[in-house]
């Protein structure tokens, strides 16, 4: 990217920037708050405040300058586990303008889409900014994440939750955060290219297939999430059509919660049932494609022959894939 790393804050120590904070729990701190029911309350310390509760009231000043990991117990004797909260326990709680990347997806995209530290990251939208602490997280205080977004009231949401999250002093953003007001395919142009990886969550990644292909380093990865199956057609099929990106890679992630208690080992009765799918894709050196697979045309796909109806916003395939068991060694 053409413009220089803002590490402007020599008054900051690096490590000051991964969220994580130690010794005694001070005001303005967030904690979480665990009932003997398992249920969570996360807030914000503040001297002199009272929290409030089906089991009474316990004072602020009761957790503040304590070490974490502690039980308190409330006025009407409801007792309850202190710690701050993990950054997966944080963005489920945070205030939110948009949906967020949810804690399994956002490990997944870190992993997949293999952001490093020092890695130079554009996502786009910002949202409410959960996947943002995430990429700051895995790139470090000497990466660089630029965060575009459309709304002007989504982007001060997600200002303020990525603030929250790495306590930034008074004034202070992380040093690697670069949060842009306006449309990624319009902006990605102007960061002058040598884009490591893109991660898109936005309704319509397609449309910024171009722009994110011009802005990729050869080997670079995007990766798209999208919460439904024609968004992920048209995003794999777009990626294909392109042509500078390897084969694009499907991918979603089932988890879920084991009951462990004596003999009573089993699955947990729920789960959350559906967050999104994930694409990802390596860019291609210029001028060079990946190979073809070898396909035969499936009975009933879009394919070159096919003439009848279809649904319009479905593009034929130029190439069928083929219709093969799985493949357990790819
Ligand atoms: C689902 S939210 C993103 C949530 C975010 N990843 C998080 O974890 O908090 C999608 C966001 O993308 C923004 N958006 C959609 N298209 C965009 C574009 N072309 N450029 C920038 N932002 C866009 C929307 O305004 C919306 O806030």
């Amino acid at each position: 990217m053409s413009e220089p790393l803002p590490h402007d804050r020599a008054d900051v120590p690096a490590e000051a920037w991964s969220g994580v904070h130690r010794g005694p729990l001070r005001e303005g701190e967030w904690v979480r708050l665990t009932d003997q029911k398992g249920r969570k309350h996360n807030f914000e310390l503040v001297a002199g405040k009272r929290f409030f509760s089906n089991k009474g009231h316990l004072d602020h000043d009761e957790m503040i300058g304590r070490d974490e990991g502690f039980t308190v117990t409330s006025s009407a004797g409801g007792q309850y586990l202190v710690f701050r909260p993990l950054l997966n326990e944080f963005v489920v709680s945070m205030p939110r303008g948009a949906a967020v990347v949810y804690p399994k997806d956002a490990a997944q995209i870190v992993a997949l889409a293999d952001i490093y530290p020092g890695a130079r990251v554009v996502e786009a939208g910002a949202g409410s900014g959960a996947l943002t602490c995430s990429l700051l997280r895995a790139v470090g205080p000497w990466g660089r994440v630029t965060s575009f977004e459309l709304r002007e009231e989504f982007a001060e949401v997600a200002r303020r939750n990525v603030h929250q999250f790495f306590s930034a002093p008074e004034g202070a953003t992380h040093p690697a955060w670069d949060l842009r007001l306006g449309d990624l395919k319009e902006g990605l142009p102007r960061l002058g290219g040598q884009v490591d990886r893109v991660i898109l969550d936005m309704l319509d990644p397609w449309n910024c297939v171009d722009a994110v292909a011009d802005a990729l380093v050869p080997g670079g990865i995007v990766c798209a999430y999208v919460a439904t199956t024609t968004q992920l057609s048209r995003v794999v099929e777009t990626l294909r059509a392109h042509g500078g990106f390897t084969e694009p890679q499907p991918w979603e992630s089932l988890v879920r919660d084991w009951h462990v208690e004596g003999l009573a080992v089993r699955p947990g009765h729920k789960m959350i049932g559906h967050t999104a799918f994930l694409v990802t894709a390596r860019r291609m050196a210029p001028g060079e494609k990946p190979p073809r697979k070898t396909r035969r045309p499936a009975p009933g796909a879009y394919g070159p022959d096919y003439t009848g109806p279809r649904p319009a916003d479905v593009p034929a395939l130029d190439v069928v894939p083929e219709v093969t068991g799985p493949d357990l060694d790819a």
